[in-house]
């Protein structure tokens, strides 16, 4: 299920807007998750030597949300996880089953290899014991990769502007939802980007954690030979989804990018960081 097909997606099929989430499924064809994991994930954006460098701080924020005990239950789910696993570090010891999710198989294809500990996978083993240091239980850094590697139970294809992203309901809603850089990415202007909010929101049960990452004024990012369009987002515009959306804002922190890891991989300005809570229905 990747199609951007206008059944379903409450938009008219020959809208404008039905057109605008269709040109992006197209522009995405040409994603190469190689040249996404160079650009975004290597030095010098993942510099651990340095907590002021983007990566550790994004590990920081994450690690210190679950130290939290607030965020836990059976089931996690990520939202648009491209092909990476660093999110989802410091959440696997508080769940039972963690779900990944992404729009193109080969994305959820490299999930698959690491998983199985494939050879000529991306090296994760950098940020896994970034994140053992700074959780700071002492805990071995292959004792985590091989417990997110059990957990990691459920590769899914997700297309966010359907109603029901994963394709049909959840067995059971997730107790916690994660999704980093993915709905500017993939929303060609405000209104979509709330939509795909409130679209991914039908998957976490109320009174669910949801942890948001995300770039700030953003207008396009490079993976390879594609170009990809983002919609530029505010921290106030975050703000207001979420509100609309029905969540409390527990946690915004944002991140200036330094003009030495403006790197013309991306226009980036600033990178967000939200704990929020959905907010029963009374
Ligand atoms: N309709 C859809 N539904 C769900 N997922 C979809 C859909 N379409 C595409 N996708 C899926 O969503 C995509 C997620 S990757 C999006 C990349 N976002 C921009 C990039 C990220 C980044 C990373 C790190 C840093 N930094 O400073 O450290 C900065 C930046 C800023 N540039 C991709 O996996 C695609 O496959």
């Amino acid at each position: 299920m990747s199609g951007h097909g206008a059944e379903g997606s409450g938009w008219p099929a020959s809208s404008p807007a039905m057109s605008s989430i269709t040109a992006v499924g197209e522009s995405y064809q040409k994603f190469n998750p190689r040249a996404y994991l160079q650009n975004n994930y290597m030095p010098p954006r993942a510099d651990f030597t340095s907590e002021d460098c983007v990566v550790p701080w994004k590990l920081r924020c994450l690690a210190e949300a679950f130290a939290t005990g607030e965020i836990h239950g059976h089931t996690l789910i990520d939202i648009g996880s491209g092909p990476t696993i660093y999110q989802l570090l410091s959440a696997c010891d508080h769940f039972e089953e963690i779900i990944a999710t992404d729009y193109l198989e080969v994305n959820r294809e490299v999930l698959r290899q690491w998983v199985q500990d494939k050879m000529d996978v991306f090296d994760w083993s950098p940020y896994i014991k970034h994140v053992c240091k700074i959780e700071g239980r002492g805990e071995q850094w292959k004792e985590k990769e091989q417990k997110l590697r059990e957990k990691l139970r459920q590769i899914l294809p997700i297309d966010v502007h359907q109603p029901n992203p994963v394709g049909s309901p959840l067995r059971q809603l997730a107790d916690a939802m994660v999704s980093t850089f993915c709905l500017e990415a993939v929303s060609p202007d405000r209104l979509s980007f709330e939509q795909a909010l409130q679209n991914i929101t039908s998957l976490l049960k109320p009174g669910g954690h949801f942890l948001l990452i995300g770039a700030l004024e953003e207008s396009f990012y490079l993976a390879g030979e594609a170009k990809l369009s983002v919609v530029p987002v505010s921290e106030a515009d975050v703000k207001e989804a979420l509100t609309k959306s029905g969540y409390k804002i527990h946690d915004f922190r944002s991140y200036i990018m330094p003009p030495g890891l403006k790197i013309g991989v991306d226009d980036v300005s600033g990178v967000f960081f939200v704990h929020a809570q959905k907010q029963p229905v009374v």
